[in-house]
């Protein structure tokens, strides 16, 4: 970053208003806010001050896809973000519904964590043992996620063996709880929310993409502000990895094109192919499936994507594009089995 801080105090004047940063209370949320924080205020020279939202996400004991999914962790940062109440927001990429109002602008997606799946299972054991070790009973996974549920399914199915998911809620610590008390064999969750708090080591696989494809944009945030706000806006642009941009950019454009919500089965996952450290080729692939895993539609395409000149036109193709080939394969009939 060799840019100079533009908000240097003239002598004389008052020092810079603190930039308010929207947060969620939850340990995840403020460890995530926490890292953009500091890039912002080595960034632009201001202090950063974390205001605490409550959103709906947040204190509903309802299973997420009871209560809709797609928005519910969003939606109080934006009304905070709209009231003037702070000046810009973080959110998970993947909580981020796809339509981006015209109020709000996506600034920055900053270079992406770890996008797999994990699996904290008991006995340190990876999936395949875990599901062969629990026979002649089958092993009870927590998850409430149909993506997850749809591909574990599959995945066991593919060793011979069949499992139990069981719809879990909470916190990280809740639902790793739900292992250690012995309630449940194991638990999947995002790879990047266990590092981003610091527990990436309690994981006893991580899930290649071959077996689960992670939610459209995990493991990547966005840092969001108004519209209106164009100067903060372009600041936070020097937060952005175009890199990433243009992998979550095919991974959210294959969802809406799905017309699928968060809470729908679809995995995603695009990889970047770079040659002498430029990017020359990205493959997308993408799953839709019924929440027993009894039918999944799974394909894959690569196309050429320009240098990092921050062109969204390629990325945004190849997500049509998947998408028009996974319609025509019945992914549409799949999405409309889906338990809401
Ligand atoms: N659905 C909730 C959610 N939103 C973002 C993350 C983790 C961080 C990320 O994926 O970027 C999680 C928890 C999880 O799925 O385990």
């Amino acid at each position: 970053m060799s840019k100079a801080p533009d908000h240097e105090q003239a002598p004389g004047t008052a020092p810079a208003r603190a930039l308010r940063l929207g947060t969620r209370r939850s340990t995840l949320a403020m460890a995530q806010s926490g890292l953009v924080a500091d890039q912002v205020r080595q960034l632009t020279g201001r202090p950063v001050e974390l205001v605490e939202i409550t959103t709906y996400g947040d204190t509903s004991r309802e299973h997420l896809a009871q209560i809709g999914g797609t928005g519910v962790f969003v939606n109080a940062l934006r009304d905070a973000l709209r009231d003037g109440e702070i000046d810009f927001a973080v959110h998970s990429l993947k909580d981020l519904p796809t339509a981006q109002p015209e109020e709000f602008t996506l600034a920055a997606v900053p270079a992406r964590a770890d996008a797999r799946d994990a699996l904290v299972a008991r006995d340190g054991l990876g999936f395949e043992a875990l599901i062969r070790d629990a026979a002649p009973r089958v092993a009870r996974i927590g998850t409430g996620s149909p993506r997850r549920m749809a591909q574990l399914h599959a995945w066991a199915r593919s060793f011979g063996v069949e499992i139990e998911t069981v719809p879990i809620r909470g916190n990280i610590d809740t639902r790793i709880g739900y292992v250690r008390s012995g309630e449940l064999d194991a638990v999947v969750l995002a790879a990047a929310g266990l590092q981003r708090i610091g527990r990436l080591a309690e994981a006893t696989e991580l899930i290649s993409p071959d077996a689960v494809l992670p939610a459209p944009g995990q493991g990547a945030l966005a840092v969001e502000c108004a519209a209106s706000n164009a100067h903060l806006a372009a600041q936070l642009a020097e937060l952005d990895d175009p890199h990433t941009r243009a992998a979550v950019t095919a991974e959210r454009t294959l969802l809406a094109a799905l017309e699928a919500g968060c809470s729908a089965p679809v995995g995603a996952l695009a990889d970047l192919l770079a040659e002498e450290q430029v990017v020359t080729e990205m493959r997308l692939r993408g799953v839709v499936g019924t929440t027993d895993g009894a039918t999944l539609v799974q394909l894959s395409t690569t196309g050429p994507v320009p240098a990092s000149d921050g062109d969204e036109t390629a990325p945004q193709r190849m997500g049509r594009e998947l998408a028009d080939e996974m319609l025509a394969k019945g992914a549409a009939g799949l999405m409309g089995e889906r338990a809401l």
